[in-house]
């Protein structure tokens, strides 16, 4: 059975005593997706990956994994999905490749087929050298990428992923995105959290942004731009003499308030207006004005991110 939603949270609430961590939060992840979940510590991100990891029960709401309900159907909705954070349940006196084949062997591969999928593995996440050394002498990162790798093993339909690349050096962090996009290529579904919001921003399709327990702002990153401001254009003059021609030239084109600068104009622009921006460059030109910036921005994630967030403190 298959959902074109792999992940339906409908009104989710969670408390610890009398604190709310997580209040009526509700959103769909689409299958194929990169889905990212992004706030600031404390903003309520594991608590609701626990809760549709069926390691935490809701106050109230209902999680759907492809359709299953983690609730009343928790046995099947836990065969949908992998969670990485397995390093626990990994064995420090075997190697490398007798866990991942262990684990492989519990997901219902055959000896061989556990075996084939180790070697792809360690492949991907470039661990070929280290195969046979045990887990003891792994360093930090060699173990996070074990732990992915573990939790890929039975080529999961939907992955859980809580921080896959915190603490981890930029090689490695590429390294664990090739592997997540090339999982997403071949139909899996991806949920994580992120502290690096320019990852977020680059790599995920969509992103729900978490702050108090409340759902803040839903949308693809570009989306979540527009929540903030949109584009700008910000056009920089060679003189300061020749910004008063240069401010009535942009305000014929761009019928917008302009902030002013000493030697800079800058203007909110529409997409739609974004044609006007080529004319403009010849207009100055023919009024003989140096132009010695002219740029067009989308407003960052990280923008996005202390605009629709408040954090704990
Ligand atoms: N078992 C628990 N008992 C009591 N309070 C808890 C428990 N687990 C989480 N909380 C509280 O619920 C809130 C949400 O915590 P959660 O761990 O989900 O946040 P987070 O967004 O994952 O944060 P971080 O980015 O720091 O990991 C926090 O205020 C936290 O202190």
């Amino acid at each position: 059975m298959t959902n074109p939603n792999m992940i339906q949270v409908n009104h989710i609430s969670k408390h610890f005593g009398n604190h709310a961590a997580v209040q009526d939060v509700s959103f769909n992840v689409h299958q194929g997706e990169i889905f990212g979940l992004l706030g600031p510590n404390g903003a309520g991100k594991t608590t609701l990956i626990k809760m549709m990891t069926t390691l935490l029960r809701p106050d109230q709401g209902q999680i759907l994994l492809n359709g299953f309900d983690t609730q009343t159907q928790s046995r099947l909705a836990k065969q949908q999905f992998s969670v990485t954070g397995q390093t626990a349940a990994i064995d420090q006196d075997l190697t490398a490749t007798e866990n991942l084949m262990i684990f492989g062997q519990l997901s219902g591969l055959t000896h061989r087929a556990a075996r084939r999928r180790a070697t792809e593995l360690l492949a991907a996440f470039d661990l070929v050298a280290s195969a046979h050394q045990t887990l003891a002498t792994f360093s930090g990162g060699m173990r996070r990428r074990l732990d992915l790798a573990v939790s890929l093993v039975g080529k999961p339909k939907l992955l859980f992923l809580d921080e896959p690349t915190t603490g981890l050096d930029p090689r490695t962090r590429d390294q664990m995105w090739r592997v997540i996009k090339d999982m997403v290529a071949s139909g899996s579904t991806v949920l994580l959290t992120t502290q690096y919001l320019e990852e977020a921003a680059q790599f995920a399709d969509r992103i729900a942004l978490i702050d108090h327990g409340k759902l803040q702002a839903i949308g693809t990153p570009a989306e979540l731009g527009q929540r903030v401001g949109g584009k700008q254009l910000r056009l920089q003059v060679t003189a300061a003499k020749m910004l008063a021609e240069a401010q009535r030239i942009l305000q014929a084109a761009i019928k917008q308030p302009i902030q002013v600068g000493q030697r800079s104009l800058t203007v909110a622009l529409a997409d739609d207006q974004l044609p006007v921006c080529a004319g403009l460059l010849d207009q100055l030109a023919a009024a003989k004005i140096g132009v010695s910036q002219f740029a067009i921005t989308s407003p960052s994630l990280d923008e996005v991110f202390f605009k629709l967030t408040v954090g704990k403190n």
